[in-house]
């Protein structure tokens, strides 16, 4: 007897630092002014880039090599998160591919969203300077609700928003929380391998349903779950 089809997909969530937007020259700018505030010489992006996708607190230790218990942490997150606010959207850009990837969403009938554990008063104005605010079907930032990524409720609720079962869900991300989030959440799962994926990541050890190299590919994939659907 053969396995039982998989729900047709209606819906694709993405995750935002280094999946859907390339964020990470901003964030290492803010971090950088920072550092030159401080009296520091800049980081090079090399070292930054691979952070993005963990949040002001994993920049900060890299910059300033200290934790949320250091005294002066605090005072820092504050004027790092004043500073990238200030330049939410100079660099940052779609990665390429995924300004066509969401046209072809839209021509399809798919429904598509966003989950980020970025705060909302920074996702919220970062999607709308790139025109993509009124697009999507549904935002959930990482203080929309109480818990956050890898906690699955982030994607349940924008599946109730977005009137989709997690079942015909899947959810793309660059960081292992993001697979073992929509896995939780009973969605597919794809690994965005163009995203923030440092050398000490493994993404094959992540579980998740694949993986796409490109936007685009994200297509082929919906080919294959739609045809088997
Ligand atoms: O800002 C963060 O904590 C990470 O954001 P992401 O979940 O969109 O990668
Ligand atoms: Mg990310």
């Amino acid at each position: 007897m053969s396995a039982p089809s998989p729900t047709p997909i209606r819906c694709v969530l993405f995750d935002l630092d280094g999946t859907l937007l390339d964020t990470a020259p901003d964030l290492a700018g803010a971090l950088n002014a920072l550092r030159a505030e401080e009296g520091l010489a800049p980081l090079p992006y090399a070292r930054l880039r691979p952070l993005a996708s963990h949040g002001a607190a994993r920049l900060l230790a890299a910059g300033f090599d200290l934790g949320p218990q250091h005294a002066a942490f605090e005072r820092l997150r504050t004027r790092f998160l004043a500073l990238y606010r200030a330049m939410l959207a100079e660099a940052t850009v779609p990665f390429p591919g995924i300004g066509e990837l969401l046209d072809a969403l839209d021509a399809r009938g798919l429904a598509w969203g966003v989950v980020t554990n970025k705060p909302g008063w920074l996702t919220t104005p970062l999607l709308a300077a790139l025109g993509l605010a009124e697009r999507a079907a549904c935002v959930v930032a990482g203080d929309t609700l109480a818990v956050a990524k890898p906690d699955p409720a982030p994607l349940l609720h924008a599946c109730a928003l977005a009137g989709v079962p997690a079942t015909a869900c899947v959810y793309v991300g660059d960081a292992a929380r993001d697979i073992e989030a929509g896995r939780r959440a009973g969605m597919r799962t794809l690994v965005a391998r163009f995203g923030y994926i440092g050398a000490d990541d493994r993404p094959e050890d992540w579980q998740a349903d694949g993986g796409i190299d490109h936007p685009l590919e994200l297509l082929d994939w919906l080919a294959g779950a739609i045809a088997h659907g």
